[in-house]
């Protein structure tokens, strides 16, 4: 019943942030007497926090307490929560400095896309163009009245649902847009390669439990880990497939996998990555530091006398994954709540 999880919800808030156990009852009292749960700006800002912190499939959880929260429970119109949307985007690129960020939205509200920013995938006869990811997404777009260029890195538009209203398409104007173009330290061919992508991912179809009220539109964004962008976005054989190009072009033996010609192309793709992010002045973190920095992260939360629980598999990065610690060892997958979960996507 959901007064009794809301008491759960704000039973922790108390105890974690030292307030007087009579907080509880106070709240329970106005929330019984208005009729209505309406969380504070700080209620909510501690509850986004510790999502993160309970996202078992997270590694970049050391930083939890540094995520910034916009409050945007009040916006009502598809055109005010679009604005919204591009104050995020512009306070988390910051320039390149990445800064997590959050913005919570009344539960009214849906955002159609997986990622504020994400390159469009086109289907056609024979091949396709762009992120395959996003063919079922892009053909969505397209019905609305979308018109994209059909190239291989067009980002895609907002669509903002406002309660069972038609959805509203708004393109994202360039400027808000920051990607970075792909170069290699020393194979001087790679750029020619033409491969570039966004500076920022910014998840927008999650949801997210809070004492029982289900917060629907909660877009967050941190920064990358190198190994998204080169060993899965622009690698995997149903993404930009990559690997047998890059292969070719270095010259490598790929008719049989005991050259490891894969592997090869897969390090000088995550080099190029990391590389050309980090000369752009972009945040990323390669794998090896993103798991010493959850090691960090566990001891943090055993000295605060927290258990620390994980999902292994998706704690390994997907590149040379035995080289990470936690790779040796079994993990707690308990889920916590609150947790950033899956949702039925609203057009399917
Ligand atoms: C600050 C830098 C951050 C880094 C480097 C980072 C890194 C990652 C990586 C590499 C994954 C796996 C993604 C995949 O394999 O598709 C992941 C998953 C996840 N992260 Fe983080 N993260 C960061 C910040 C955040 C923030 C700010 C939040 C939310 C407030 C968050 C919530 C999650 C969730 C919910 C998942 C699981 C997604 C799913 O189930 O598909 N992370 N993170
Ligand atoms: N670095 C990030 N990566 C990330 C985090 C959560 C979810 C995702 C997207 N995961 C879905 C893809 C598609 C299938 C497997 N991975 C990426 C962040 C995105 C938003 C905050 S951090």
């Amino acid at each position: 019943m959901l007064l009794e999880q809301v008491r759960i919800f704000l039973e922790q808030y108390t105890a974690e942030n030292k307030l007087a156990q009579s907080y509880v009852e106070e709240r329970l009292q106005q929330f019984t007497a208005a009729g209505a749960v309406d969380y504070t700006i700080e209620e909510m800002d501690y509850a986004l926090k510790l999502a993160w912190r309970n996202s078992n499939k997270c590694i970049g959880r050391l930083f939890w307490k540094s995520l910034h929260t916009f409050d945007r429970r009040h916006l009502k119109t598809a055109q005010e929560i679009y604005e919204a949307l591009l104050a995020h985007i512009d306070y988390a690129t910051n320039g390149g400095k990445i800064r997590s960020t959050i913005s919570v939205f009344d539960p009214s509200v849906r955002i159609w896309n997986h990622q504020l920013i994400r390159y469009a995938g086109y289907k056609t006869a024979n091949e396709i163009i762009g992120d395959p990811a996003s063919v079922e997404f892009t053909q969505k777009c397209q019905e609305l009245g979308w018109q994209g260029a059909g190239g291989r890195f067009d980002v895609l538009p907002l669509v903002i649902q406002v309660g069972d209203a038609a959805p509203v398409v708004f393109d994202i104007p360039k400027t808000h847009i920051l990607e970075v173009e792909l170069r290699h330290p020393t194979l001087e061919w790679f750029r020619e390669l033409g491969l570039k992508w966004y500076a920022v991912p910014m998840i927008s179809d999650m949801k997210v439990e809070i004492g029982g009220l289900d917060f629907v539109s909660v877009p967050f964004n941190g920064w990358y880990m190198g190994t998204e962008i080169g060993a899965r976005n622009l690698a995997d054989s149903e993404r930009y497939n990559m690997l047998p190009i890059i292969a070719e072009k270095m010259g490598l033996d790929t008719s049989k996998n005991m050259t490891l010609w894969q592997d090869y192309a897969l390090v000088e793709l995550n080099r190029a990555v990391l590389y050309s992010y980090k000369e752009d002045g972009v945040s990323i973190v390669d794998h090896h530091t993103a798991v010493e920095q959850f090691l960090l992260f566990e001891k943090q939360e055993q000295q605060a006398g927290r258990e620390v629980t994980g999902n292994w598999a998706w704690l390994l990065p997907p590149m040379s994954p035995a080289t990470a610690a936690i790779y040796h060892r079994p993990m707690d997958n308990t889920k916590h709540k609150p947790f950033y979960r899956y949702q039925q996507a609203p057009y399917q």
